[in-house]
């Protein structure tokens, strides 16, 4: 079996190590003998999106956010829509997930139309929601504690056809007012979570890579269990924290 990873922007949206995702899913593949192919795309290279199983986004400010814009609008938008509605894997991090959605309107005014492969959309507040947090993932994304680190002053808001990814326990995911944290809308993960989410959280991130192995491989087997000691000492540290904030 073999997995074809797509990193989006690699240059310019990879906030807080956000990179370290594309290194844990490429070695927790490798571990079970799935090849893994990673390609990068960014501004002004055209996106082969039907060769890919699973598309990365990272984080970025709004700034690079705005930088995007053009590109995305040159074709890019159009094959993100499409492999969203074929039920590709995504997994987006704050900025790039906030991409993905209608519009983020910042908190100084400016409008940057985004994509809209997601019913989401993102209003920029003065104060930044910034810390260690933690949510509980719905059962239909895996029923898992995960334990990450958010820094945005966008407020998403999620329309009816966008189930969140989880619900929050510990600081202010989506908006700091519904409780809900990420996005899970067909095969789409989004979330806020930097920090780096998949390390410290082995069971989403092989829930992620069994999403994508489903849709490319009919009757798939369930990946077989690895040695996550240290991931798991490193997501338990962190829960024990939280748990203790409220
Ligand atoms: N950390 C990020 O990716 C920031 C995203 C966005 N620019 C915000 O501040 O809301």
């Amino acid at each position: 079996m073999e997995l074809n990873i797509c990193h989006l922007y690699p240059d310019i949206l990879n906030l807080y190590g956000d990179r370290g995702n594309i290194i844990t899913m490429k070695r927790r593949l490798e571990g079970r003998g799935i090849k893994v192919n990673i390609d990068e795309c960014s501004i002004g290279q055209p996106l082969n999106a039907d060769k890919y199983d699973i598309f990365f986004i990272g984080g970025g400010q709004d700034f690079e956010q705005e930088v995007l814009l053009r590109d995305l609008s040159s074709g890019k938008a159009q094959d993100i829509r499409t492999a969203v509605e074929e039920e590709k894997t995504f997994l987006a991090i704050c900025g790039g997930y906030q991409m993905l959605g209608e519009y983020y309107k910042t908190w100084d005014g400016v409008q940057l139309d985004f994509i809209g492969a997601i019913g989401v959309h993102t209003i920029g507040a003065k104060e930044r929601m910034i810390g260690n947090y933690m949510f509980r993932t719905t059962p239909e994304s895996g029923d898992t504690v995960v334990v990450g680190f958010e820094n945005h002053s966008g407020k998403t808001y999620l329309s009816e056809q966008v189930a969140p990814l989880g619900m929050m326990l510990s600081g202010n995911g989506n908006n700091g007012e519904d409780k809900t944290e990420g996005a899970r809308y067909k095969n789409v993960f989004g979330t806020y979570s930097h920090g780096s989410l998949l390390p410290k959280n082995p069971v989403l991130c092989d829930f992620i890579l069994q999403t994508a192995l489903n849709h490319r491989y009919d009757g798939a087997e369930p990946l077989a269990p690895l040695d996550d000691t240290l991931e798991l000492n490193a997501h338990r540290y962190m829960q024990e924290r939280l748990s203790h904030n409220g």
